[in-house]
């Protein structure tokens, strides 16, 4: 656990960044800062791990007060996850990871080896490995970012805006995948956003900071969302609050999804007109997994790979309404393609799936 204990943090110019902080981010789970830019979240951040001294009051790990702590002991007990990743342009994918391994004692061919391992955590293919960071995107530079804070194995870990950096699509699958990954490594996590949509999605907790670094509400989403504690809070959280319900509904098991004819790359355009009927669009799969939707129109003898168009979004079948809107929006069509555990193709749904008033709502 990690607590707050009435932290302030004022400087020279007699800005208060952070004014007598109060709250604790609890173990194995993540907490979300979020407020309005200015207002103290990445100072509070960077306190943890003393990037910053507070000016006053007390931050403890475990109960234990940070200020009196070796400085190279605290740091390796947490790992910080930047904007960009700020990772070294010299040195390749697995020499970034061995990095952090290194400094803490590693041999150099343990510390490579485990940046091995570290790159299949967070779904990063091996043949990486030897890439240098320009070589990658901006979505797998921050997955190398987060195998490099996590190879020291710490306790805790800070994330300051690590995921606004990339495309809305690449953003929304960092996040998924840093659940996933939460879900197996259970650290405790304190993260800062700017994207109030990001904080009630990855949040088991939300801290709303308002102007003067001050502290407006510390709640779970669903909380947070329901009893705002005040107007302030209300209408941060509040813009839009229908849609972003929406992240705590889940898919209603009844679901009548509509069966889709299906080709697989390769079949002649006329075979795929012909599945398609009336329509424009038909669904390419690949061992039963979606790839995306193939416009049938288009002036080609057969169906190739690189005229699919691939920009869809699945949704999980046990996932939430707002990953089935995602799903449909993101369609060329607005057909939304859902998906089994495996990613193997089960049906799509439209926006009138998405808010039929017959579903009984489960708030998770
Ligand atoms: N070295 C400094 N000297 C004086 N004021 C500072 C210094 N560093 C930060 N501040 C001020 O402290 C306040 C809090 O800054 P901080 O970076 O923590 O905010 P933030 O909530 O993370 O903002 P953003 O969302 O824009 O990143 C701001 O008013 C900032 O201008």
């Amino acid at each position: 656990m990690i607590s707050f204990e009435n932290i302030s943090k004022f400087y020279a110019d007699g800005t208060v960044a952070v004014d007598r902080l109060s709250f604790s981010a609890p173990t194995g789970k993540i907490t979300m800062l979020v407020g309005p830019s200015g207002c103290g979240k990445t100072t509070s951040l960077r306190m943890i791990n003393r990037l910053i001294e507070p000016s006053s009051g007390s931050i403890l790990l475990n109960g234990q007060p940070t200020a009196g702590m070796d400085l190279v002991k605290l740091r390796r007990k947490i790992g910080y996850v930047i904007q960009n990743a700020g990772l070294f342009p010299h040195k390749t994918v697995q020499d970034n990871i061995a990095v952090t391994a290194l400094l803490n004692g590693a041999t150099r061919t343990a510390a490579r080896k485990k940046a091995l391992e570290l790159l299949e955590l967070v779904g990063l293919s091996l043949s990486m490995a030897e890439r240098y960071p320009w070589q990658l995107s901006g979505g797998q530079q921050q997955r190398v970012g987060v195998a490099r804070a996590l190879a020291s194995d710490p306790e805790f870990m800070l994330m300051d805006e690590p995921f606004s950096a990339v495309d809305p699509v690449v953003r929304e699958q960092l996040q998924d995948e840093f659940l996933r990954l939460q879900r197996e490594i259970g650290k405790t996590i304190i993260m800062v956003t700017h994207d109030i949509d990001e904080a009630m999605k990855l949040g088991d907790q939300v801290a709303v900071f308002r102007p003067g670094g001050r502290l407006a509400q510390v709640a779970s989403p669903v909380k947070l969302l329901n009893e705002p504690q005040d107007a302030f809070v209300a209408d941060f959280i509040g813009r839009d609050r229908g849609y972003r319900k929406l992240s705590f509904d889940s898919i209603p098991g009844n679901i009548s999804l509509t069966k889709e004819p299906v080709i697989e790359p390769g079949i002649s355009v006329n075979a795929a007109r012909a599945l398609a009927g009336e329509s424009t669009w038909v669904l390419v799969i690949e061992n039963e997994c979606p790839l995306g939707w193939y416009d049938v129109t288009q002036n080609k003898i057969t169906v190739d790979a690189e005229d699919i168009n691939l920009g869809s979004t699945f949704a999980p079948k046990n996932g939430t309404l707002r990953q089935l809107m995602d799903a449909v929006l993101s369609s060329p069509c607005q057909r939304g393609i859902v998906v089994d555990e495996h990613q193997r193709f089960i049906g799509t749904a439209t926006i009138e799936h998405v808010f039929s008033p017959s579903y009984s709502r489960t708030v998770r």
